[in-house]
């Protein structure tokens, strides 16, 4: 099967960040969120996959076409939406329909039309005068209508008001019923890559934390709550990411639970009160501070 990306040691140096060493892959037909804080380089790996960057070292591979070599071909499959990309601000949207229109022989102009609607957007209106939800809307509209097999989206629903985030998801969420189309979206809300990613992937400080379906995440992570004295060698377990104790209080986070966990751990005279699943976020927090490697 094709993947949809394929990236192999990638490494990408600006005078004050590198992405490092990132080797990453989605499946066809699956969505992937992409989560990290500001600056942890999601844009720049989404641009590697544009082709729009180039990368200092690595391969990289888009619907089994090679880049920097096949970028022409790539490009016809991929639609990127970026929020800092421009639209021409005297012109209106139906304007920008129809020169993409004739640029992508793919062009949807029924679904184009349903996208307007379900989006509320004025189409005769100057781009310029729209507002933030808006334009992100509109630059969403262009990219879904040319059909791409890849989808590219970095922060699509960032400073979206609620209704407008959940119409955009939901307008993510059916594309995603084609299951040919792929998806990689970047987002620094969890809560959003969780309704609608496959796969999670952690960035930070231009490193790889962590990459794995929703459903291991979800199922591998527990936070565990004890009272005794915390085990010396604690933080040499492969399986904990973290460990803390306040007092007779011990809260450990498990990046790789096992049902035997709780024993071991009564074992070494903890008494274990509880086990808690942990949400996306706190995953996300917790794999970035233990440095956890994918
Ligand atoms: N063309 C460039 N020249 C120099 N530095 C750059 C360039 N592009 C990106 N960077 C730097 O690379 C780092 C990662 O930026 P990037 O935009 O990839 O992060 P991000 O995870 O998308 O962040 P955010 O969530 O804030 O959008 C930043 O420190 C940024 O300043």
């Amino acid at each position: 099967m094709t993947a949809a990306f394929s990236v192999t040691g990638i490494a990408k140096r600006y005078p004050d960040f590198a992405l490092q060493d990132i080797t990453l892959q989605l499946p066809e037909g699956q969505v992937m969120g992409l989560v990290g804080v500001n600056g942890a380089g999601k844009t720049t790996l989404l641009r590697l996959l544009t082709g729009l960057a180039a990368p200092d070292a690595g391969q990289v591979q888009v619907l089994g076409h090679q880049l920097p070599d096949a970028q022409v071909a790539a490009k016809r499959d991929i639609g990127f939406a970026s929020e800092d990309m421009r639209l021409y601000r005297g012109q209106s949207l139906r304007w920008h329909m129809d020169l993409i229109r004739n640029i992508y022989p793919a062009w949807d102009e029924a679904y184009a039309g349903e996208l307007v609607k379900r989006f509320d957007l004025r189409p005769d209106q100057a781009v310029g005068g729209y507002s933030h939800g808006q334009r992100v809307k509109a630059l969403l509209l262009l990219c879904l209508a040319r059909r791409p097999r890849l989808l590219l989206l970095d922060e699509p629903t960032t400073g979206l008001d609620p209704v407008a985030r959940i119409e955009v998801l939901e307008a993510l969420a059916d594309v995603l019923r084609d299951e040919r189309r792929s998806v990689l979206f970047s987002s620094h809300n969890t809560h959003d890559v969780e309704q609608l990613a496959d796969t999670i992937t952690f960035l930070h400080q231009g490193r790889l934390v962590a990459s794995a379906d929703k459903h291991s995440f979800l199922e591998s992570w527990r936070r565990i709550v004890c009272q005794g004295v915390l085990p010396a060698d604690i933080d040499d377990w492969p399986e904990i990411a973290s460990a803390r104790a306040n007092g007779s209080l011990v809260e450990i986070k498990a990046r790789a639970w096992r049902d035997d966990l709780p024993a071991r751990l009564a074992g070494l005279g903890l008494q274990v009160q509880r086990n808690d699943p942990m949400s996306l976020e706190d995953i996300f927090v917790t794999a970035v501070r233990s440095g956890a490697v994918a």
